[in-house]
């Protein structure tokens, strides 16, 4: 571990010397074992050889000192042989010459002094070469041309005369004739005595036992020529040898092949005789021992070598596969170093310390990179001078030194995400990767304190509505399970109250986006400080709010006052732009377990019951009743219905006369929309197009009504009547579809109606919601040639400048305000200046909803233009309407 942590360090990335480099790999026992095993190898041979040659050079000598002892042997043996054939021969010669050669030899014989006839034949021979007595006996021959007899014949040198292995006439053999002269009483030549001798005779004295099979004793002459030759079992003669050639001053032996087996040679001349004593060992025979101690030892060697190889092999096989190991974790930890030099992680290298119970008492640091150094704010040094609890004295505490040293014993890779609350880190939340190696653990540190907070921010936003800061749908969904699993435990209440804000789309469409954000704000801080901690206020999204209250006060009375106090916090107002805003709320409400069980059927009853509190005029709250639900379903049926209305032409359109109020004469019709319900009869247009509009079916509705109309007043003026103005009514959902002109043209077209002769009526909120865009629009509805009013007037929020830029023909005062004319001063003020405003604009002002003479009059009193309501005559079908035309043709 210690090597492999130092390796980590920063000085193995530095580039090592060549020099140091070759050191090191002659280091590495793959290296140098095999080297030292090569070296005993060698060792093993060299001495195999030195043994072996020294072994040899013994063996040689021992052949040597066999060849001159058998040498000693062999020439004292043929010494005396030669020495008894001698005395014999003078014994013979002796008594040849006294007695004569006729009684010679009988008289030798009968004194036992002849030698037997198997060894030696004896002869004489007279001067004429006729032999004259033999034993055995060979009588007649002659041996008148024998070398040997002439050699006598001529000469008398007193010395014996050896011949070469021959036959001669007196016997067929083959024989060594050793001869001497014989003499007559005068001294002059008389003849030959012959001793022939077997040549095998003298090398009688071969032991097999000692000189084996290839082994040489032999009888040359000093002529070279051969007398006996005895290898083994055979005797051979008559071979011709160089003996100047073989003689040796040293009288050691030499190496010599007489017929092709080298041996150990050694030789004497006997020189009375002229013979040479010649004795021999096979060089193989005497180096058998030798030669086959060498092959044992050769094989010993060489199986000594085997093994060695093997075991070399072994050895580097194991230690190349452990140098790879080696170089492959060195090569990691290289990497590891530079990897955890360039990682954004902190890396701490930690090698346990024991004690002598075997158990781990600290950790040191062994090395750190220097991401450590920033997030610990302590130098490499510092750190490695230190143990984890000199450095981090809270590790126990904080169960880090255990999760350690457990890694350390069971190795293993351990991770967590770990809340920092140690000085010595400077991050908030910490991500601790501890991965045991050899001896300790390396820990990788990383501060994910950002990433926390960006994942709580996330989840944060994926459960809380973004402008107001209120949990979201989605965790009022689960704060709602919770409450209903926790009620039902603790056999409680829990109640889900939706809150609608009343009037908060005008004031959107009015002020803007940021004054509509500004006020779901205010609305939903107000709603919050109505609640206690454990009640949750969240946003569904627009202007749609829910409580969820566990543990819901017992009785209805307590939770319609804490309703109450919702609603009188909503309707409070609120300072916007400088502009004092009030709108008030719809509350709904649902009880756990009285009006749902689960958390589906809580909201749908509670959204139930704030559709009733809309329906019941607003700024109110309703408990949800079952009742509640079947005006949902008739709602659910109505919108079904209306689907079908367009296409199975059920749709009818009326007509409400517009008056002038000057001249009392019709100049135009308000085309109002019905639905002839198969089932239900005549539908009133505020039951469905809120409807229509909440669907968006309103644009093939509108779409409808506006070709209608169109055709409606082309047809009147096809029957002759005088033309008069078409209002049409234009929804906030047609006016923003981007073909409302290009249909407008269309319906035109296909009527055949001039466009002077159309009126599209917009209420003042929608024109409100976007100026520059409601201009745009108007202006290409105006450059058609078409005319514009503001429908309900008074009843949202216009500003002068506004207006003045609107291509707008008329005002339309809301009927609310004609409604209460007679009595209201308050309406009286608001008509007197919104006909004011239409004057001082350029405008006609037209009243709406006018009923009696009197509001009649006011109006007229007034200076209001035009005038529309049941005073002159409710909306009519087209026929009425054609009437009405006729007559004021006739008028
Ligand atoms: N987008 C469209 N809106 C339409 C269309 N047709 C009608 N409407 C809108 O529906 C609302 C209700 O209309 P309706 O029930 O037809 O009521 C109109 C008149 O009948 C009523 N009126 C007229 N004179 C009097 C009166 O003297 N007293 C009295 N109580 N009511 C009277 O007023 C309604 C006309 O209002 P306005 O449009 O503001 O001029 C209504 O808002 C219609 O706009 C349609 O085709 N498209």
């Amino acid at each position: 571990m210690g090597a492999r942590l130092r390796a980590s360090s920063h000085s193995t990335l530095r580039s090592e010397p060549r020099g140091m480099r070759w050191l090191r790999l002659g280091l590495e026992t793959y290296v140098s074992l095999p080297l030292f095993m090569l070296l005993l190898l060698g060792v093993i041979w060299a001495a195999t050889f030195h043994f072996i040659g020294n072994e040899r050079t013994a063996a040689q000598t021992a052949a040597r000192d066999s060849v001159m002892e058998l040498l000693d042997t062999y020439e004292a043996q043929v010494a005396r042989n030669l020495n008894g054939i001698d005395q014999t021969l003078k014994l013979i010669k002796y008594a040849a010459e006294r007695k004569g050669a006729g009684a010679a030899l009988p008289e030798l014989a009968q004194e036992g002094l002849l030698p037997p006839g198997v060894v030696f034949a004896v002869s004489i021979a007279d001067a004429s070469g006729r032999v004259i007595a033999s034993s055995p006996a060979a009588p007649g021959q002659s041996v008148a041309g024998e070398r040997y007899f002439e050699f006598h014949r001529q000469r008398d040198t007193g010395q014996p005369f050896v011949t070469e292995t021959a036959r001669d006439a007196a016997r067929p053999d083959w024989h060594i004739h050793f001869t001497r002269r014989l003499n007559g009483p005068d001294g002059l030549f008389a003849g030959a005595v012959i001793v022939e001798v077997d040549p095998a005779y003298f090398t009688i004295g071969y032991e097999r036992s000692r000189q084996g099979d290839l082994g040489l004793l032999a009888i040359a002459g000093t002529d070279g020529v051969m007398r006996s030759v005895r290898i083994g079992e055979r005797t051979s003669w008559g071979q011709h040898v160089d003996l100047a050639a073989w003689e040796r001053p040293s009288a050691q032996p030499w190496m010599s092949t007489l017929d092709g087996v080298p041996r150990h040679t050694a030789m004497r001349t006997l020189r009375t005789y002229g013979l040479v004593a010649m004795v021999g060992l096979a060089e193989a025979e005497q180096m058998a021992s030798f030669e086959a101690g060498r092959r044992t030892h050769l094989w010993e060697a060489g199986v000594a070598s085997a093994v060695l190889l093997l075991i070399i092999a072994l050895v580097w096989a194991w230690s190349w596969q452990g140098a790879k190991a080696r170089r492959r974790i060195r090569r990691a930890q290289e990497t590891y170093a530079a990897a955890s030099e360039a990682n954004l992680d902190a890396f701490f290298v930690l090698r346990a310390v024991w004690n002598k119970q075997k158990r781990i008492t600290d950790f040191r640091i062994v090395s750190v990179n220097t991401r450590a150094e920033q997030i610990t704010g302590r130098t490499k040094e510092q750190m490695r001078n230190n143990t984890l609890l000199q450095w981090l004295p809270r590790a126990r505490e904080v169960g880090m030194f255990d999760g350690l040293c457990r890694i350390t014993v069971a190795g293993g890779v351990y991770q967590e995400e770990w809340h920092n609350d140690m000085p010595e880190f400077d991050a908030e939340w910490m991500h601790w990767q501890v991965v045991g190696v050899e001896g300790g653990v390396v820990a990788i540190l990383r501060d994910i304190t950002e990433h926390k907070r960006d994942e709580a921010r996330i989840v944060h936003m994926a459960h809380h509505d973004a402008l107001t800061g209120l949990p979201n749908r989605s965790l009022i969904g689960d704060r709602l399970d919770q409450s209903i699993r926790h009620a039902a435990r603790e056999d409680q209440h829990v109640m889900v109250a939706f809150v609608d804000l009343d009037g908060f789309k005008l004031v959107n469409d009015t002020l803007g986006h940021t004054a509509g954000d500004e006020l779901l704000k205010t609305i939903a801080c107000r709603m919050s400080e109505c609640v206690r901690k454990s009640d949750t206020v969240g946003r569904f999204g627009g202007d749609e709010f829910v409580l969820v209250l566990p543990q819901a006060l017992a009785g209805d009375a307590d939770r319609a006052a804490l309703l109450d106090k919702i609603l009188a916090a909503v309707v409070r107002p609120v300072m916007l732009d400088g502009q004092e805003v009030q709108i008030s709320c719809s509350i709904g409400a649902a009880v756990y377990p009285a009006d749902g069980r689960d958390r589906d059927t809580l909201m749908m009853n509670a959204d139930a019951a704030m559709y009733r509190a809309k329906e019941l005029g607003k700024n109110n709250c309703q408990f949800y009743a079952h009742e509640m639900n079947a005006s949902l379903e008739e709602k659910l049926a109505l919108m079904e219905g209306l689907r079908r209305a367009v296409d199975e032409s059920q749709l009818r359109l009326l007509y409400q006369p517009k008056v002038d109020l000057v001249t009392g004469r019709v100049f135009g019709v308000e085309a109002l929309v019905r639905w002839q319900h198969p089932e239900r009869g005549m539908v009133r247009p505020d039951q469905f197009i809120p409807l229509a509009e909440e669907s968006g079916m309103i644009v093939a509705i509108g779409e409808w009504v506006l070709r209608e109309a169109c055709r409606q007043a082309r047809s009147w003026q096809d029957a002759g009547l005088p033309p008069i103005s078409m209002s049409v009514n234009v929804s906030p959902r047609q006016f923003d579809d981007r073909r409302l002109v290009g249909r407008v043209a269309a319906a035109l077209a296909e009527a055949g109606l001039d466009a002077r002769w159309l009126e599209l009526e917009v209420t003042e909120s929608l024109i409100m919601r976007d100026v520059q865009q409601a201009v745009d629009k108007m202006r290409e509805l105006e450059t058609m040639g078409i005319a514009l009013s503001i429908d309900d007037f008074g009843t949202g929020y216009s500003s002068l400048a506004a207006l003045k830029s609107f291509p707008i023909s008329r005002l339309k005062i809301d009927k609310s305000f004609v409604r209460d004319l007679a009595h209201s001063t308050d309406d009286q003020a608001i008509a007197r200046a919104i006909i004011s405003l239409s004057h001082q604009l350029q405008m006609r002002v037209i009243a709406e909803g006018v009923e009696t003479e009197q509001q009649r009059e006011f109006l007229a009193q007034y200076g209001c233009d035009e005038m529309q309501g049941y005073l002159f005559s409710k909306p009519v079908p087209p026929d009425d309407i054609g009437a009405m035309l006729a007559l004021r043709m006739l008028a």
